[in-house]
Formats: structure tokens, sequence, C-alpha cells
């Protein structure tokens, strides 16, 4: 069996009285691609850091490439590429010369690759790090994290600050990344069409803990909202086994299911003597369902009629 490229057991960290991670256990294997999602202050960063070492683990373990991600070794971090949100960059120096800089530190660095993209992207050489645009600055970053040709990119979403077009670009190189089959990435993001474009997998972090991870089609294809119209009223401890939320009206309820199959709906019908409608999501509603920030008017219980 091949040694997961990310993993944590039981792992939580505190700020103070704050338990931002409430024991996560996550197992990423080479080749996946990871969309991380949660909403803002879910603990996204502060996982990837403390993947990476870059934060300390209050408990449990943390490992990256077989490595306790507290004490990597310079071999482990020479295969990772890392794009922080705030993508830390030296301003006095033009792009040509952070690109030499970050170069010297890596024997694998694709001086080639880095102009290719640097072209392809549009930045011009010979310009001040400070001078450029947040969105220049980030495609910079992104170069420089790609530059010595890493196995494991882990990016802190990348494209906040990117146009569409520039985002496109930067997902295709994402997706040429992939093409070695052991290459594996991690990435924080809010952009649902994004993750749907090149993620294999999805994790959803909320209230600290790992709500879900698994294959993005099985999330898909599992996760439904059911609209519930029995012939009275339901109990107030209704509930339906997996429902990620549910929302009850009198004889009325909406409730999404992470797993949602026929035998569920059926016994779901006969317990409750209840119509059962199943809707499709598409990925957003997904993950607001699973958020539990979902806003949507057309789906709050006053509108769930018979
Ligand atoms: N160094 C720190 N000191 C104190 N609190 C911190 C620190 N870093 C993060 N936090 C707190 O941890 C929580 C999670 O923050 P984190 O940045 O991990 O969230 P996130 O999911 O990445 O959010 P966003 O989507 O807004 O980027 C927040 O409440 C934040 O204030």
């Amino acid at each position: 069996m091949s040694v997961p490229a990310l993993q944590t057991e039981l792992l939580t960290r505190r700020f103070g009285d704050e338990e931002v991670l409430r024991g996560i256990d996550l197992s990423i294997e080479p080749g996946q691609v990871v969309g991380l999602i949660g909403t803002n202050a879910a603990g996204k960063t502060t996982l990837i850091k403390c993947l990476l070492g870059l934060l300390k683990a209050t408990s449990g373990a943390c490992r990256l490439l077989g490595e306790d991600s507290w004490n990597l070794s310079a071999s482990a971090k020479a295969r990772i590429g890392y794009v922080s949100q705030d993508f830390e960059l030296l301003p006095w120096m033009t792009v040509q010369g952070m690109c030499d800089y970050t170069g010297a530190f890596y024997e694998s660095w694709r001086p080639a690759q880095v102009e290719r993209l640097r072209d392809e992207w549009q930045l011009p050489s010979d310009k001040l790090v400070g001078a450029l645009s947040v969105g220049q600055r980030q495609k910079l970053a992104v170069i420089l994290a790609l530059g010595h040709q890493p196995e494991l990119l882990m990016l802190d979403e990348p494209v906040a600050s990117l146009d569409p077009f520039a985002r496109r670009q930067f997902l295709q190189s994402l997706v040429q990344f992939t093409e070695a089959e052991q290459n594996t990435i991690l990435f924080s993001t809010h952009i649902t069409s994004d993750l749907e474009r090149i993620a294999s997998h999805v994790a959803i972090l909320r209230d600290g803990k790992l709500a879900w991870f698994g294959p993005l089609d099985t999330l898909k294809e599992g996760c439904k909202r059911l609209r519930v119209h029995a012939q009275q009223a339901l109990p107030l401890d209704f509930q339906i086994p997996g429902a990620i939320r549910c929302e009850l009206h009198g004889a009325h309820a909406l409730v999404s299911v992470a797993q949602m199959d026929e035998e569920l709906r059926e016994s779901i019908a006969e317990k409750w003597r209840a119509d059962v409608q199943v809707e499709d999501l598409n990925l957003e509603e997904i993950f607001l369902e699973w958020t539990g920030s979902r806003q949507d008017q057309a789906s709050s219980p006053e509108k769930v009629s018979s």
C-alpha cells in the first residue's frame, strides 16, 4: 500500500479558547486532487498550515509524504509546492529576480517551464514585485510554487484574485500538473465551479470537524434534498438517518441527505405516510447544505407547501 500524501489522526488545533480543528481524521492518497471547502473561519488555512508544519498541532498527528509534519526533512520540503493566502514575496525584487532567487533553493528548478508560464500569464520580467497588481502577484506565487516540479501542491485559495481568463489558465496548469499520476493537490476554495472542474475528491470542514470526505462524484450523486409532505403534523423529533439538515414545518419537512437511495425514500414514505419528492442539487447547493449556510428562500419552511 502506498504512503498517504497527507494524513491526520485526531488532529486538534486551538487558538486560546477557540478550538478550530476538533479531531480531524483525513487521509489523502497520492494522485488525488482534493478541494477543501468550508465557510469563512472554518479552519481551512489552519488545517493546511498544520499539514505543512507551519503550525503545531495542539494534539493528534499530522503527516506529509509519510513524515511528521512538524519535523519535515529538507528532501520532503523540496517535494512540496505551497501558495499561501497572502503569498509572501519580496517587493524590492523584479519578477525575474524573484524567480532566479527562488530557483536557487532547488536542484530540480526548471527555468524554461517558469519562463513559459510567465509568458503565458503575461507577467513582465523586469517589473518590481511590489509594483505588481494583486492578481499578478498571485500568478507569480503560483509559478514559483510550480517551478521546482513538486509532487505535492498545497494551495490556499489560489485563485481569489485572478480574472476568469487567468483562472482558466491556472486550472489548465493544474490539469497538466496532475498528468503525472502520483502528483497530489490539496486546495482550498470558495469557487465550487473550479472545484468541479479539477477535483477528484472533496473535503468539507464544518464545526472544526471533517463533515465529509470522498470522491466528488459520490458527493454529487448521493446528496439530495427531500420534500416530505405528510398527512399529519410530523413530530418535533422527526429525524431521517444520514440527514445533513432538516427543517420542520407542521406536516412538511425539508431534509437534505448525504446518501440518497430508493430504499430510504420508500421507508420515509411508509413510516410517515408521506409523499416524498427528491430534488437534485448542484455543487454550490450541496456546499450550502453541508455548511448550514443555505439562505435560499424557495427552500424556507414557509414555502414548503402540500
Ligand atoms: N494565529 C492565529 N491566532 C488566533 N486565531 C487564529 C489564528 N489563525 C487562525 N485563527 C482563527 O482560527 C479560525 C479559523 O481560521 P482559518 O484562517 O483557518 O479559517 P479559513 O477556513 O481558512 O477561513 P477563510 O475562508 O476566511 O480563509 C478563525 O476564527 C481565526 O480567527
